[in-house]
Formats: C-alpha cells, structure tokens, sequence
C-alpha cells in the first residue's frame, strides 16, 4: 500500500526558473493495485516516481508505503521495498555481466552479501527456470553477456530481476517506449502477469492511452502536477480514448472554473 498525503515538489525555488511540479498530492494505492499513470509533457509523472522512490524529497508531505512512514528515508533505504525500470533498456542492468551473474545480483536484492560466492548449480537451474517463462529462449544464453541482448530481451529481463524479489511497490517510467510496438506488447503483458501473480503494488508511466486503459486496475491523470482524473472498477472498464480526452477537457475545464472562481 502507497498512501501519499499532501505532496509538494518545487524546482528551483524562489528562482526566476521555479517550477512547481507536484501541487498538492494526495493518493491511496492499495495493496496489489496496478495504477496507469498518464499526462502530458512536464505533468509531473516522472516527478511523482522520483517522490515515491527518494530521488528527491518533496517540500512538504508525507509518504507511506505498507504503513511505514519513509519520508524521510533516501533512496538506497526505499531501494529495499521499492523496483524501478526505467525507458531506457541499459538502465536497472549490468551490460558487461552475463545473464546468470546479472540474475545472481538482484537475487541479493536488499541482503549484504555480495556475489563472492559465485553462481551456484542450484541458482543456475532456478534462473533458467525462470527465463523459460518469458519465452524468449533466453534459458539457453546464461553465460551471454547481458549487452549482447536486443532492447525488448533486455527489458524482459529487466522485468524479471525487478521482481524476483518480491518488491512492495514496482515503479515502471516509460518502460516501453523504446521499444517497437510488438515488442512493447509483449513486455506489457508479460507486465501484467507478473503484477498479478506476484500481487506488487505498481504504478507505470505511459503516453499511450490505450496502454493506459488496457493494463492496470487503476488510471490517474495528471496535469500540471495535479490528479485530475482517477479512474477505477467500472469507470475504467470499457473507457474508450474519446471517452478519457472528454472527461480530461472536462475536468480541465471545471479546475480553469474553480481557478478563476478563486482568482475573482
Ligand atoms: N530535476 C529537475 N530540475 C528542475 N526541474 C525539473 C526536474 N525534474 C523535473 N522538472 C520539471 O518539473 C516538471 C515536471 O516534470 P516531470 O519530468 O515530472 O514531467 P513528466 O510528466 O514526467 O513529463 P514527460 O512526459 O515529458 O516525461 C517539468 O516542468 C520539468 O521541467
């Protein structure tokens, strides 16, 4: 569960650049939820992840996640409960290592050992088992080197070793859109499987709104570091991309209203 109360985030405060990128969020995430974020350029999405993952601290609010309260917590502290895979297919992995050694590191995911004591037989049959799953035949290449893997092959993995060990919150920024759109389904609905069998928390960044429809149980929209739209169960069943551009004309219009009655 993700629970953030009050949520503000300026850039470059008091400067002649000030951006106020997150103003005022409040958001319950519950338990195994998969939450589509969407919103134009420069909503604050990417903002909102770095909130959550301690990239940054807010300028005021509080965030909890299963009912700790990590405000205060940097990011190597919340890396313990929270993955991240980001656009880019280099990122979250290690090029020069091979598949198995890549596999072995986020198995020790938020233990102190190190890989000292090498692949075991024992972890190498698990990791082949585990990459049989994704279909990609990658259960025959342990020994390759991870830079070696094509975009889409590398961001399976990537999935992969975000979520062998069960994180609580799973944060996908963009995680697909560098890649074809084949490709792209395919790593969303490998996506959507391991959400639901591993039940983690997710929220995913994407600019395609049918992806946005299609996958999670959730949608939020944001605009100009604001929630405007949160949909859910039956209002976000059979939501069509007109029926989501309607409601986001307007809910923009109802907020230029409130702004102006507030302003007048
Ligand atoms: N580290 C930073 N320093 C200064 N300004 C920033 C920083 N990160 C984000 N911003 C600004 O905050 C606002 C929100 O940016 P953010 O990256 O969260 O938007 P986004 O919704 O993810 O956009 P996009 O879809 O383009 O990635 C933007 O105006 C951006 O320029």
């Amino acid at each position: 569960m993700i629970s953030l109360t009050d949520i503000i985030k300026y850039f470059h405060k008091g400067s002649v650049n000030e951006v106020f990128a997150l103003n005022s969020i409040n958001l319950e995430i519950s338990e195994g939820d998969f939450v589509s974020v969407i919103g134009s350029n420069g909503a604050g999405k990417s903002t909102l992840l770095n909130c959550i993952a301690g990239v940054f601290f807010p300028d005021s609010g509080s965030i909890r996640i299963g009912g700790t309260d990590v405000t205060g917590w940097p990011e190597y502290k919340r890396a313990r409960l929270i993955s991240r895979v980001f656009q880019d297919p280099l990122l979250g992995t290690c090029p020069s290592a091979t598949i198995e050694q890549n596999m072995a590191l986020a198995r020790l995911r938020g233990k102190k050992r190190g890989l000292g004591r090498g692949v075991k037989k024992s972890d190498r049959d698990y990791f082949r088992e585990q990459l049989q799953k994704l279909g990609l035949g990658l259960e025959d290449r342990l020994l390759d080197k991870v830079g070696l893997l094509s975009g889409g092959q590398r961001q399976a993995l990537t999935m992969l070793m975000a979520t062998m060990i069960r994180p609580e919150v799973l944060l996908l920024d963009e995680h697909i859109a560098a890649l074809d759109p084949k490709t792209a389904n395919q790593i969303l609905n490998l996506t959507q499987e391991i959400v639901s069998s591993i039940k983690v928390t997710t929220l995913m960044i994407t600019h395609n709104m049918k992806h946005a429809i299609s996958f999670g149980n959730r949608l939020i929209m944001l605009h100009q570091g604001r929630i405007l739209l949160d949909l859910r169960g039956k209002e976000k069943e059979g939501l069509t991309v007109k029926d989501l551009l309607t409601q986001f004309y307007q809910a923009q219009g109802e907020e230029l209203a409130m702004d102006s009655l507030l302003l007048s």
